[in-house]
């Protein structure tokens, strides 16, 4: 893969700690969660198997897979204080937000009383984010106080069936455990950045994810899944789509779901998400939104030479399965808690406060005039 070239603004290119978790745009086919593969995981594991590796940092065996497993299923229940909460949210609220209140206010209930507990927290809210963006979702939309203790055995499959009140298919529980393991790690991206730098205050565990969140909401990281949903709905024919996007870059506009910070000639994650939107389009019977997104892919190549990110597909696959576009960047939080908490007992383990420095470009010192002499 070419090297990005780095330095300038948005500190890239600045080495800002260490880690053990994860290479972006280095070995293989550019990207590995503690030394494996992304390829590999997608097609060999479940998420469970990617969140106890980020968590313990090795793959569990066959009897630490279903004691975790276990546990992660008997801690999805909501508090009552927070359905209470949830409920006064309305229904125009952003999911983001909701989460954002949801992981807050869980922190006000379930505090984080020491750093040995920390493996506990980690994954009650891995087990608990579905239950609370769905419980709110249905609340606010549907008028439904749904059971979010399901038997389903994954996170992924839990999630579908709470939105669509049956148990999925599959083919979709299958896409869902694949979208998991693509957002579940990506080394100093803004949002784990985010919690590292509040871990490093010897913050609680809530304080960092709820950080996390606010930062993953962004169009320009997490947020652009839903703004390429934006994008391509509109997008009636590939010719339509390709009109379209030749008048935004004309235009200078910003195409959502393409480009990266670190990678420079494609995101390892793209090939797989897209590969499963085919097969959800085909199931459905309806290649549009597939087809348009094809050609955006060319579009934004042979004109600037730029590539769909991990979240372009996603916005096509998720809605082939009838998940309503404001819930798409909710999943990526399910998902990506597992590493931004490995980040934050890895900054824990090996701490100093992370204060960078600014060069300053403001005036000169200069007296305080008095209030009656300002203008
Ligand atoms: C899971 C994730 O979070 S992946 C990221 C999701 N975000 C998006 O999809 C939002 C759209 N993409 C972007 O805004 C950017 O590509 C980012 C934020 C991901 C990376 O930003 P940077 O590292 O600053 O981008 P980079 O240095 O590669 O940009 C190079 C040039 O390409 C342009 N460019 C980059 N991405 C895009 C895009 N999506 N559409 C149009 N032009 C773009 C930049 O404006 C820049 O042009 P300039 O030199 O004339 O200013
Ligand atoms: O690494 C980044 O900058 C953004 C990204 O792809 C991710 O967080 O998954």
């Amino acid at each position: 893969m070419a090297e990005k070239a780095l330095g300038g603004a948005g500190l890239r290119g600045q080495v800002a700690g260490e880690t053990a978790l994860c290479t972006v745009g280095q070995s293989g086919s550019g990207l590995t969660y503690c030394g494996y593969d992304i390829k590999e995981l997608a097609d060999k594991v479940s998420f469970e198997e990617v969140a106890y590796l980020l968590a313990h940092n090795e793959l569990p065996n066959q009897s630490q897979l279903s004691e975790y497993k276990a546990r992660l299923k008997s801690m999805r229940a909501l508090p009552q204080e927070l359905k209470d909460v949830l409920e006064r949210i309305p229904a125009e609220a952003h999911p983001m937000d909701v989460m954002r209140t949801g992981c807050s206010f869980l922190g006000n209930l379930e505090t984080e009383q020491s750093f040995d507990e920390a493996d506990s927290h980690i994954e009650r809210l891995l087990a608990v984010f579905p239950s609370i963006v769905l419980y709110w979702y249905r609340f606010s939309h549907d008028g439904v106080r749904i059971e979010t203790e399901t038997d389903d055995d994954s996170i992924g499959a839990h999630f579908l069936h709470m939105l669509h009140d049956k148990a999925p298919s599959e083919l979709h529980t299958a896409v869902m455990n694949t979208s998991l393991i693509l957002y579940a790690e990506h080394e100093f991206n803004a949002s784990t950045f985010t919690a590292r730098v509040c871990a490093s205050t010897l913050s609680d565990i809530h304080s960092c994810v709820t950080g996390a969140i606010g930062s993953l909401r962004g169009p320009l990281h997490g947020g652009a899944n839903e703004a390429a949903m934006d994008l391509i709905e509109n997008m009636e024919s590939p010719a339509a789509a390709e009109e379209t996007l030749l008048g935004m870059l004309a235009r200078k506009d910003k195409i959502m779901g393409f480009g990266h910070a670190i990678y420079r000639e494609f995101d390892p994650r793209n090939d797989i998400i897209k590969e499963w939107s085919k097969k959800l389009s085909e199931e459905v019977g309806d290649s549009r939104l597939y087809d348009v997104s094809v050609r955006c892919e060319e579009v934004m190549w042979n004109e600037k030479k730029l590539f769909p990110n991990a979240d372009f597909f996603h916005a096509s696959a998720y809605h082939y399965m009838g998940i309503p576009t404001k819930l798409f960047t909710p999943i990526f939080v399910m998902s990506r808690v597992s590493g931004w908490t490995a980040h934050v007992k890895e900054q824990r383990a090996n701490n100093r406060i992370i204060r960078p420095s600014a060069d300053y470009t403001g005036p000169e010192p200069r007296p305080v005039p008095a209030l009656s002499e300002r203008k």
